[in-house]
């Protein structure tokens, strides 16, 4: 039977590095590329139709931080598929990122280096901004339109995979500003929220038949990140990032090895794995990939509570939603 597969942020980096895996591991596959730029998204259903000639790649119009766009895109998808086998929650932001080079060279010298390394802690910080739905961007993107999301096609679902960070932490996410207002680490905020809101999800919905993981891909070379620095400054340090490399397994680097825990998700029971583990893609010095499970420090209680609060944000933008529709009818009818 054909398996269908939808992908958010698959016109890039690691989402797409997963379009390709997983049309070599199963040719008869029907992927659903859900992007919010088609012709971003039209180049990567060239690109893998280049090496997959035969492969079923549909598209999907989705900005994931807007709920009018999530909502359609929902009705869309149901039109379209009976059932979604995997959905991956994989589109992602970062946006104006701001290296401490005061705090790295620092963490450099400390006991902290292989961590901060591989988190970035205490090192990153980020500037958010409200979007026109008036939610932080971060938070909507990163986190609240995939619920959206999910919560609209959940009678079609069965597997949930979130690309997730070892940048998320607990000390970065407060429940009384879910959506990080006032905060300089909405990207830490907005993963470790997903981190929760996933163990949630195993909480609410295993006996329904759907799971839910999460997943790191280690530090890998994309837009994302090489929007940290200049690029010029890349440039300069890509050799020392391939040395580290050697001693450092969460240096995955490419996109294709920061796939791998995405990958072999696919192909596990859903039974088999941990609600409380994090599945992360690791490269050892001598390039071969792999997928190891690490616990999350995460508070069972305080995950039902995120689940109940975003339960009450979908209440009160969908409020919002009819009555935006109720006022475009009014104006259409004048
Ligand atoms: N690179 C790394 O080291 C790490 C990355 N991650 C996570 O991996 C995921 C993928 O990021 P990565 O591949 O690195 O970076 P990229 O920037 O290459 O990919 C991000 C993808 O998300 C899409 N996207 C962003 N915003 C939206 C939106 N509003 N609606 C729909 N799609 C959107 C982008 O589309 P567009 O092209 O239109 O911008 C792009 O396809 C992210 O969730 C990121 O947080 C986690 C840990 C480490
Ligand atoms: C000044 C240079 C010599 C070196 C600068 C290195 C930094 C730019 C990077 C060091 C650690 C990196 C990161 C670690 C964790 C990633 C995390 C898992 C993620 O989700 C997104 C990217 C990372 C934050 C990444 C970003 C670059 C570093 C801070």
């Amino acid at each position: 039977m054909e398996r269908v597969v939808l992908i958010t942020g698959a016109n890039s980096g690691i989402g797409l590095a997963l379009c390709e895996r997983l049309l070599t591991e199963d040719s008869q596959l029907r992927l659903c590329l859900a992007c919010r730029n088609m012709q971003r998204a039209e180049a990567a259903r060239s690109a893998l139709l280049t090496s997959h000639s035969n492969a079923h790649v549909d598209l999907l119009q989705l900005d994931v931080g807007s709920v009018k766009s999530v909502l359609s895109a929902a009705q869309e998808v149901k039109a379209r598929y009976n059932r979604i086998d995997f959905l991956y929650l994989n589109a992602g932001i970062m946006p104006n990122p701001q290296l401490d080079l005061n705090a790295f060279f620092k963490g450099l010298f400390s006991r902290n280096v292989v961590r901060m390394f591989a988190t970035a802690e205490g090192i990153l910080t980020q500037q958010d901004r409200l979007n026109s739905d008036g939610l932080q961007e971060v938070f909507a993107t990163n986190l609240f339109g995939h619920f959206l999301l999910i919560r609209e096609l959940e009678p079609l679902l069965s597997r949930l995979v979130w690309t997730s960070s070892s940048n998320a932490r607990p000390s970065a996410f407060s429940m009384e500003d879910m959506q990080h207002r006032e905060g300089r680490e909405s990207y830490s905020s907005s993963k470790y929220a997903s981190d929760m809101l996933s163990l949630a999800l195993n909480r609410q919905k295993n006996s329904q038949g759907l799971f839910s993981s999460v997943i790191c891909p280690g530090l890998v070379m994309t837009n994302l990140t090489y929007g940290i620095l200049p690029s010029f400054f890349w440039t300069l340090i890509m050799p020392v990032m391939w040395l580290i490399r050697i001693f450092t397994n969460t240096f995955t680097l490419t996109p294709h090895n920061g796939a791998e825990a995405l990958h072999w998700l696919f192909l596990q029971n859903p039974e088999s794995l941990d609600p409380r583990a994090k599945y992360h893609s690791l490269t050892s010095g001598l390039g071969t990939n792999y997928t190891q499970p690490r616990q999350m420090d995460i508070d069972e209680g305080t995950s039902d509570v995120l689940y109940s609060k975003l339960l009450e944000l979908e209440k009160e933008v969908r409020r919002k939603r009819s009555e935006e529709n109720a006022e475009e009818e009014i104006c259409a009818v004048k």
